[in-house]
């Protein structure tokens, strides 16, 4: 077994983070401590403004917390200059947005290829450009620009992107909420098979319960805090899945976001 596949890859330890909105602070974090184990695939949902997006942005490191500590495979975030968790994110860190944020003037081949081009690494023969896109079925578009590409195959390349500089951890916030529900679906199915047969830790924020039951675990937010964790194979369909959503979030109080003056 490789060092970094003993490594936690995901520790959040009693983490806060506030936004001052005008004359008012927004707790978007309320004390959250989360662990996740290798190659866990883990859904994280809540209503909107609950904290998810800030959650995954914490553990990549494009922002960091008020308070608390977030380790990535053993490493405290904190201890990192801004330059270091830039690397650091870039090597080890794949991340999948809803947006699919391709550069419009590149090739999909040049857009999974971005990283290490942004690294100022010179892609080698066996940078695994071709391998990954095989594996996604993506490789009869690569020389395709995104606007060419079906929002599937688009979401494809970003994730083919994201798995470039083969990261033990992948950050995918909402990455089927622009595509419809076959597409979002086979995407879903992409990253269970990532986690099954590669061994990556995937920590995916989604709205839907369709695509939270291909996680192993389904983490519920409110108000910046942790309410509930459950394991979704517990549950045959979406609906009770989101039976059990919804009932965590009846029985965790009135919403009641924290802010102060
Ligand atoms: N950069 C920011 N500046 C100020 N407030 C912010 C910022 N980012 C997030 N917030 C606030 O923090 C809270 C949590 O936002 P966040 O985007 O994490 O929620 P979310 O659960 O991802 O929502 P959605 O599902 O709508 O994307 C919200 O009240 C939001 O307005």
């Amino acid at each position: 077994m490789k060092e970094t596949e003993k490594k936690i890859p995901v520790e959040v330890l009693n983490a806060s983070k506030s936004y001052r909105q005008g004359a008012s602070e927004v707790l978007a974090l309320d004390g959250v401590d989360l662990y996740v184990q290798p190659g866990t695939f883990v859904a994280v949902m809540g209503a909107s403004g609950s904290g998810k997006s800030t959650l995954l942005h914490l553990l990549s490191g494009l922002t960091r917390p008020t308070s608390g500590r977030i380790q990535i495979e053993g490493q405290d975030l904190a201890t990192l200059s801004d330059r270091e968790l830039t690397h650091f994110r870039r090597q080890r860190i794949g991340l999948v947005f809803q947006s699919f944020n391709l550069v419009p003037s590149l090739t999909a081949a040049d857009n999974i290829l971005f990283p290490l081009y942004a690294a100022g690494i010179q892609p080698a023969d066996d940078c695994g450009l071709m391998e990954i896109a095989a594996r996604l079925g993506i490789e009869d578009r690569l020389s395709h620009r995104p606007d060419s590409l079906s929002g599937g195959e688009q979401q494809r390349v970003a994730i083919a992107r994201s798995l470039i500089t083969n990261p033990a951890i992948i950050f995918a916030d909402e990455p089927t909420g622009s595509l419809d529900s076959e597409t979002g679906q086979s995407i879903c199915k992409l990253l269970r098979e990532l986690c099954d047969q590669q061994n990556r830790t995937i920590m995916m924020v989604t709205h839907e319960p369709s695509v939270a039951a291909w996680a192993d675990t389904v983490v519920v937010l409110r108000d910046g805090k942790i309410v509930g964790r459950f394991d979704s194979e517990s549950f045959d369909d979406s609906q009770s899945l989101a039976a059990q959503y919804q009932s965590i979030l009846e029985t965790s109080g009135p919403i009641a976001r924290s802010s102060a003056s």
